[in-house]
């Protein structure tokens, strides 16, 4: 099932047990508005290239549309129309003022210079800079982007708008990014771990972790997850799989990627096959990467306990169903991977405070965030008497369809 398909099955169970009238649930599925742009830009070599831009805004009841930007070659219209969707319910259980919105360029960010990609944000600033703004559209880094693109997006758009650094959030620190915000959704995954665990009278000291993708996201969960005492056991990046079953010494393995940009060779474990990483034996899985990763291939073959989805959409309908019925706790993404907007949230309130907050005070104001929507999410769990992904589900589709009808519908 592609990504949308099952993004709108999960908003529309979610309805049905919320109740919703058939016309409000049609209108806060059809988002707000789809943009495709054209991006072409010169090589390094002269020669002209074409890369097509998306940026799908999907609702903006709760405040502006909010979501990131990812540069992959899978990128297409309904992957950026279901991670928008996702952002809007995310935002919601996340309870920060925000709606949800995502986009993308279909590019390899790998086969691209600094240069090429500097010309490529650019151009897709250009693009969309009169639909995006600091209370309509505040874009994000998300795969394959990063502070840098950031930058460039901020540069670009304050030359139509005037400096306006709350337009984007994820900017380096010296453009008014927030302190803390680069570790932000692996911390949130490790918060959100945590609240998941005590349920169970457990803790991630001595529990064996097994995490795909070692970016963003999933380096600074391994790395979180090692100083608490987890034993990381098995990483992948798009190179490769590594494993050692007395756990990873993940500050060797950042120098090691920082090095040589790989997982491949790193002396302190044996490498595996990444399609073997899923289905290895843990207590924990974290899929750091891409979506619908956990599916009708694999998912009877998965070992882990538990499941925290910090990529979005890592699960597809027909695994989730799979794993339910094996017993395996799915964190779903619209929480467990929350982190990362929540402190964008606290980035565009620092910029237009014009004040900055120290690392302290925003990595207690996110566990509070984190710990809140947790206990939030188990009391829908038991009105709906639900799984924590309809828990979810109905905790930010509710708070959404309630915005919604206070703002009528009176032209
Ligand atoms: N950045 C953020 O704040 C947030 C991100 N997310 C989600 O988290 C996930 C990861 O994002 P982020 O960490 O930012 O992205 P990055 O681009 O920083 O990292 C992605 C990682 O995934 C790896 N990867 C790509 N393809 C594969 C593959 N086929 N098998 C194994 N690994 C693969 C990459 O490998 P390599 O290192 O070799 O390139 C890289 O390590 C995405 O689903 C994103 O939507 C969710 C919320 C917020
Ligand atoms: O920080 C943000 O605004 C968005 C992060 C994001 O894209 C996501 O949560 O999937």
């Amino acid at each position: 099932m592609n990504a949308l398909a099952a993004t709108n099955r999960n908003f529309r169970l979610a309805s049905r047990l919320l109740g919703l009238d058939s016309k409000l649930e049609k209108s806060l599925l059809i988002p707000f508005r789809e943009i495709k742009v054209e991006c072409t830009i010169p090589k390094d070599d002269g020669t002209l290239a074409s890369y097509v831009g998306f940026r799908v805004q999907h609702d903006n009841a709760r405040g502006p549309m909010k979501g990131g930007i990812r540069y992959h070659p899978e990128v297409d219209p309904d992957e950026v129309n279901a991670l928008a969707q996702l952002m809007t319910w995310k935002t919601a259980v996340a309870d920060i003022p925000y709606g949800g919105a995502k986009g993308g360029i279909g590019c390899n960010p790998r086969d691209l210079s600094k240069s090429e990609l500097e010309r490529l944000t650019r151009v897709f600033t250009q693009k969309i800079h009169d639909l995006i703004g600091i209370h309509t559209d505040v874009p994000a880094p998300d795969m394959g982007t990063n502070a840098q693109t950031m930058a460039w997006i901020l540069d670009e758009y304050s030359k139509f708008h005037g400096h306006s650094p709350a337009v984007v959030t994820g900017k380096p620190i010296d453009l008014g990014g927030s302190l803390g915000r680069e570790a932000a959704t692996g911390r949130g995954v490790v918060y959100a771990t945590e609240a998941l665990l005590a349920e169970y009278g457990k803790s991630i000291k001595g529990m064996t972790f097994v995490i795909q993708g070692f970016g963003n996201v999933g380096s600074w969960a391994s790395r979180l997850i090692h100083e608490k005492g987890g034993k990381v056991i098995a990483v992948s990046d798009i190179t490769g799989a590594v494993k050692n079953p007395n756990g990873i010494d993940i500050s060797e393995l950042l120098k090691h990627k920082e090095a040589t940009g790989s997982l491949k060779s790193f002396s302190d474990g044996d490498s595996m096959d990444p399609n073997e990483l899923l289905v290895h034996e843990c207590d924990v899985l974290i899929p750091c990467a891409l979506g619908g990763v956990l599916n009708r291939e694999n998912a009877a073959d998965v070992k882990a306990k538990f499941i925290i989805e910090a990529a979005n959409h890592p699960t597809d309908p027909e695994a989730d169903e799979v794993l339910s019925k094996k017993g395996v706790i799915i964190l779903p993404d619209i929480y467990a991977n929350a982190g990362g907007v929540t402190v964008s949230y606290f980035e565009w309130v620092q910029n237009i405070q014009g004040f900055m907050w120290d690392e302290e005070r925003v990595n207690m104001e996110l566990k509070k965030y984190m710990t809140q929507a947790f206990h939030n999410i188990k009391n829908m769990c038991q009105t709906h008497d639900c799984s924590l992904r309809m828990g979810a589900f109905t905790l930010g589709v509710n708070r959404v369809a309630r915005a919604t009808i206070l703002r009528g519908w009176e032209a």
